[in-house]
């Protein structure tokens, strides 16, 4: 095989060798359009600055498809900035927070962003692991799209490979952002275009057996945290 050096960016896992990094996005994605959701994005304090670069990149991406759904989100957004843009101490706090945020009934999908950082001890490789269950639980317990944005890295440099499209990298948060998209549209469209199915809520021990009615979400109804 051809030392990493000598290997296009773009093609880290032939041979079965790793590479530095891969600077271009490995995904393709149809066109999307995001204008009609709401996407919740929860967000660590840990590693904030990268952090803080990914939540960018994930914005860029929410907002790029059409200008009138870059001003309607914008709207959205500062109506109900609570829901869109939340703070979780660590990383393994987010799958708590994601499940709060699911159950509410107010997002169409979540992005979960951190960065986990290995250090000296296994603190890493355990949090690693459960923040990754976790999160798979959040998607399949709640039906609610969780998007996996967790970078586990051994350095600080491959963090900054990775969000930010400084220096050759690119930033992950875009394409985490058009995967909230595409699997929201997908859970919209399975339901026939409803946010909310009662059955659903119900095997979850939420909503009234009683009301034999879907549920919209109420702008009005008081709402604790989210
Ligand atoms: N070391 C990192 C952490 N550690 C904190 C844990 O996520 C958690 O908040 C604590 O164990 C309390 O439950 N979190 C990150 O997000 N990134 C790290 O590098
Ligand atoms: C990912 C971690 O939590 C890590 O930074 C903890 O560091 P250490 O293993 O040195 O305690």
């Amino acid at each position: 095989f051809a030392p990493a050096s000598h290997v296009a960016l773009s093609s880290r896992s032939k041979g079965g060798m790793t590479l530095e990094m891969a600077a271009e996005s490995e995904v393709s994605f149809d066109d999307l359009d995001g204008s009609a959701l709401q996407i919740g994005v929860l967000r660590t304090r840990w590693n904030d600055d990268h952090v803080t670069n990914l939540v960018d990149g994930i914005k860029v991406k929410h907002f790029y498809f059409s200008k009138e759904c870059c001003r309607r989100t914008q709207r959205v957004q500062s109506k109900r900035r609570k829901h869109l843009h939340q703070r979780s101490s660590g990383a393994y706090e987010l799958p708590f927070a994601a499940k709060l945020l699911a159950l509410s009934g107010t997002v169409d999908a979540i992005i979960c962003c951190g960065v986990l950082i290995k250090g000296e001890t296994l603190h890493f490789e355990y949090i690693s692991e459960a923040v990754t269950k976790g999160i798979m639980d959040v998607n399949l317990s709640t039906m609610t799209p969780v998007v996996y944005g967790v970078l586990n890295c051994l350095n600080e440099d491959q963090v900054k490979k990775r969000s930010s499209s400084d220096n050759g990298g690119h930033n992950h948060g875009e394409d985490w952002a058009k995967t909230a998209v595409e699997m929201a549209t997908m859970r919209r469209e399975a339901r026939g275009g409803k946010t909310k199915n009662l059955k659903e809520l119900q095997a979850m021990g939420f909503g009234s057996k009683e009301s034999g009615k879907e549920e919209e979400p109420s702008e009005k109804k008081e709402r604790i945290f989210f």
